[in-house]
């Protein structure tokens, strides 16, 4: 529950793995070693070869049986870079776009440089003792990759590793009842919030952070990421701002008027209130045009980061009432968008390959028709 949390952007729990075409693989050489230093059941596990760069983990034993069953698959973004990292006006670094970039572009993808089991941080255990731990994890890393978790930015000061992480970090889980873990990656680090940002990330299975453009940008245009739910209203997203990450937003959205803010806030509404009507399958007054007004309204709102959700609810709707031309249109597009924020073995992007393969054949077709 990320409102729990003073650490860390939201991330979907641990998305599945990705065959993206724009990412290649590579087997890794890597191992894992026990450094014999622990405080409760908490200890300090390396992998110096992990992701190419090394991996350090404040974890469980049993957490580490988990991390010894991630794949060692790299995916690694095929082109040269597409950004740079520059001053920002008012934010510190971030992450600039080198070229013009489009819808689908990768961007980063990186793997953990430091991963902290989220108990620690909750326990009993003075935080002298938890920042000693967290010192020592962090001298087991390789020279290079030390120096690039400091070189992250910390906000709040205090401790230096944990304001890193506080400042930073993502969540990420390794699967089962006590999977959950702070991650930092120091590249991505570097990216700024916007509450309409154009770039989405997810975390693969191989706890790989991978970015992908979401609308086009222009050459020196910053990219962004969004550290909280952009789906909520203006005061709700610039608190979430202020508490978890102390900074005041002023990203293009919150710094619409406040009546152009008001007037994406009831976009907002709108959405939710069309998505709970069309995801009921007993529902009435589900219409071709409610389909594309909900369309419209991510459009409108800029909201391409999550489009994907919609996109799946309005291809079966649509093959619900028995258009499959649009069905497929919307199937594609919404394979296309979970891809880009799950990764393609996502349980949707399936579904949507099998409708827009054969939407008369999907359980779904005419399903809001009379018999
Ligand atoms: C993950 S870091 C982002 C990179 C950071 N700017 C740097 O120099 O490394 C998060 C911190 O960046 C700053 N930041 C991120 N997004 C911002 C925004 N939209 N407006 C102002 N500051 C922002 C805040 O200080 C926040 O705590």
């Amino acid at each position: 529950d990320p409102s729990l949390c003073p650490w860390s952007p939201p991330t979907p729990c641990l998305a599945r793995d990705t065959q993206q075409e724009s990412l290649r693989q590579e087997p890794l050489p890597s191992k894992w070693e026990d450094v014999g230093k622990c405080v409760r059941k908490w200890c300090i596990f390396v992998n110096r070869g992990f992701g190419g760069e090394g991996m350090v983990a404040v974890t469980t034993r049993p957490n580490l049986q988990k991390l010894l069953k991630v794949g060692e698959i790299r995916r690694k973004a095929a082109s040269a870079p597409s950004y740079y990292v520059d001053q920002v006006p008012g934010k510190g670094l971030g992450v600039v776009g080198n070229k013009t970039l489009h819808r689908g572009d990768p961007v980063m993808a990186e793997f953990p440089a430091f991963l902290v089991h989220r108990e620690l941080e909750r326990s009993t255990i003075p935080q002298t003792e938890q920042f000693s731990l967290l010192d020592d994890a962090l001298n087991e890393l390789p020279p290079a990759r030390r120096d690039a978790f400091l070189a992250q930015m910390g906000h709040f000061g205090g401790h230096r590793i944990t304001d890193i992480l506080t400042t930073n970090a993502f969540q990420l889980d390794l699967g089962g009842d006590d999977g959950h873990h702070y991650g930092s990656f120091p590249a991505v680090s570097r990216f700024n919030h916007d509450c309409r940002p154009n770039v989405a990330f997810y975390i693969s299975d191989q706890l790989q952070h991978i970015t992908t453009v979401v609308r086009d940008v222009a050459p020196g245009e910053e990219l962004s990421l969004t550290y909280l739910d952009s789906s909520k209203p203006r005061v709700e997203r610039q608190s979430r701002a202020r508490n978890a990450w102390g900074f005041e937003c002023g990203c293009s959205q919150c710094q619409l008027s406040d009546v152009a803010s008001a007037k994406s806030d009831e976009r907002l509404e709108e959405i939710k209130e069309i998505e709970k009507l069309i995801s009921d399958p007993v529902s009435t007054g589900v219409t071709p045009g409610l389909l594309r007004r909900l369309a419209k309204l991510y459009k409108d709102d800029r909201l391409e980061v999550e489009v994907g959700s919609a996109y799946t609810l309005i291809a079966l709707n649509f093959n619900m009432l028995g258009d499959a031309a649009a069905a497929t249109r919307y199937a594609k597009l919404a394979e296309e968008a979970v891809t880009i924020e799950g990764g393609p073995d996502v349980g949707d992007a399936k579904a949507m390959r099998e409708l827009a393969a054969g939407p008369k054949e999907h359980f779904t077709w005419r399903r809001r028709l009379p018999a």
